[in-house]
């Protein structure tokens, strides 16, 4: 496949954008219309393999990442860290204080470098922040602060590794299948923190997912074309696009579980979640970004939680397409505990889903914003072909497949319930357990925990379990699911 043609929106140079539209309201200062960057063959991800390194004018960057990644950083939360490995990740970060302060204006040119970029340097910040020993302030020099949260505000990001950092725009193809469209055979990881397979399985098992809910969008495409019509015929073709994404739905589940065959739970929880946290799991410590000031039109970032799936956009959309989202991204389902709740600003009490779609790239978003601004929504006209006194509107068989979808997207959330139960939630116990039954003959336990991550993931009474997003996990999980039940219709 040929990379992006010159005429393409994404090759076109970006103007300085620091504040994004009105919700609702289509970027068109970079977006032809109806040009939402979803795919007809790779959905949310893109078809063109992501650019994997950035010019020699930014080749610091890129050196610095390599270096972090094959010096095998350790978390700087570990209890037990070899004099040697302390010492390792000292002298990275004093070499990350050291890096110019290099300039993003010729990064501007095309979207693509702006995402690398980012990619590149949230890695790096992650990288930093996680090293440091608890004992030490998280301050973020300069020589990352000021690029990072430049190219930040020109993809209207926030300054933070998200799930297109990790997944949409973090896989590779062989160079004998780059001409080819990524499937899910065929995709590699590019970036992780720890070179394990682990790691890389646990991208590739959402990525895989973004590439087979190109089936769901097709169907959700067709689906809206129908009910622009709205006749017998099409209520009956409806219903048929509905029994297929049920099947699409119960795929998804099945890949969601399949993230077991490749990724252990212990790796995932002990050696590579810690990596992943923003600010707001991080027991109130404050990330300072320093040098700001330098550049009066950056911002204080105020959007800091680490990457999630929920910031995918296709699990978005399919419950903006059923509707179900509002139930499932009602305003009470902060993720955050009812203390915690109260003590948030305004902001941050917005519901968790909503609040994550400002992590998703833009032109997502906006398709979202489409999405949920269909004139003809689906649960409307269900609705009313249920209840409409013609039953030669095939009122009753519509109704049965839209609830078959709506619960197929329950099952799918309970699904993922037992992949958290299993991923976190039995590993925080497990070393619980261990550290209390060790503390009680001064033994350490035998797996290089990490003390922080004991603190703020402990599930005491009254200290819930967290999420990369900084939820109240358990509740907000289960909150979430059964919300989506609660989008069946009954007449
Ligand atoms: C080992 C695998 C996984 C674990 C441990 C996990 C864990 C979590 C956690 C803790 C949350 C709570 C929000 C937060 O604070 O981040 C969450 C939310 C979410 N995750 Fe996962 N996740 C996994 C895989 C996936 C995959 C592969 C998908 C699908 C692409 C997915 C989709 C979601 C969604 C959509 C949410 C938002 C809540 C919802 O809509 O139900 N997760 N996940």
């Amino acid at each position: 496949m040929s990379q992006l043609g010159a005429a393409h929106f994404l090759s076109l140079p970006r103007p300085d954008i620091f504040i994004g539209p009105p919700v609702g309201v289509p970027d068109t200062t970079t977006l032809a219309a109806h040009d939402f960057d979803v795919d007809t063959r790779t959905g949310f991800m893109p078809p063109q393999m992501p650019l994997r390194r950035l010019s020699a004018d930014w080749e610091q960057w890129e050196l610095t990442l390599e270096d972090a990644i094959s010096s095998r950083l350790q978390l700087g939360d570990r209890s037990f860290i070899e004099e040697v490995d302390k010492e390792k990740s000292r002298s990275w970060r004093d070499r990350v204080r050291e890096l110019p302060i290099l300039s993003i204006e010729g990064l501007k040119s095309s979207e693509t470098t702006l995402r690398r970029a980012h990619l590149v340097l949230a890695w790096i910040m992650h990288f930093y922040v996680h090293s440091l020993p608890v004992s030490e302030p998280v301050r973020i020099p300069p020589s990352i602060t000021l690029p990072l949260l430049q190219v930040s505000a020109q993809l209207q990001l926030p300054p933070v590794l998200t799930y297109s950092d990790d997944v949409l725009y973090n896989w590779f193809l062989e160079s004998s299948q780059v001409d080819e469209l990524p499937t899910e055979t065929t995709i590699k990881c590019q970036t992780s923190f720890t070179s394990t397979n682990d790691e890389a399985e646990f991208y590739l098992t959402s990525a895989r997912m973004e590439l087979a809910g190109v089936d769901a969008l097709e169907l959700m495409r067709s689906t809206m074309d129908e009910a622009f019509v709205g006749d017998d015929i099409a209520i009956r073709r409806i219903t048929d696009y509905l029994c297929q994404l049920v099947d699409v739905i119960h795929r998804l589940r099945a890949m969601l579980l399949d993230v077991k065959k490749g990724c252990d739970p212990q790796v995932f929880y002990h050696d590579v979640r810690p990596w992943f946290r923003g600010e707001d799991s991080q027991s109130g410590r404050k990330w300072v970004f320093e040098g700001i000031e330098q550049d009066p039109t950056l911002a204080e970032p105020t959007e800091l939680s680490g990457p999630s799936a929920g910031q995918s956009s296709l699990i978005h959309a399919l419950d903006i397409f059923l509707g179900v989202d509002q139930y499932s991204h009602e305003r009470s389902l902060t993720g955050h505990t009812v203390d915690e709740a109260q003590a948030t600003t305004a902001a941050q009490k917005s519901a968790f889903l909503e609040r994550m779609q400002l992590y998703m790239p833009r032109h997502h978003r906006t398709f979202l914003n489409h999405l949920s601004n269909n004139p003809r929504p689906l649960r409307a006209l269900v609705f009313d072909a249920a209840t409409s006194p013609e039953s030669s509107k095939g009122g009753t068989s519509v109704l049965e497949a839209y609830n078959a979808a709506v619960m197929a997207l329950k099952e799918f959330r309970d699904a993922h319930m037992i992949i958290v139960a299993l991923y976190i939630i039995a590993p925080a116990r497990l070393y619980e357990a261990e550290v209390k039954s060790r503390s009680s003959v001064t033994q350490p336990p035998t797996r290089p925990g990490s003390e922080s991550e004991y603190v703020t993931e402990k599930h005491s009474d009254n200290e819930p379990l967290k999420g990369t997003g900084g939820t109240d996990l358990v509740r907000f999980l289960k909150g979430v699911r059964d919300q989506t039940k609660g989008a069946l219709m009954t007449l």
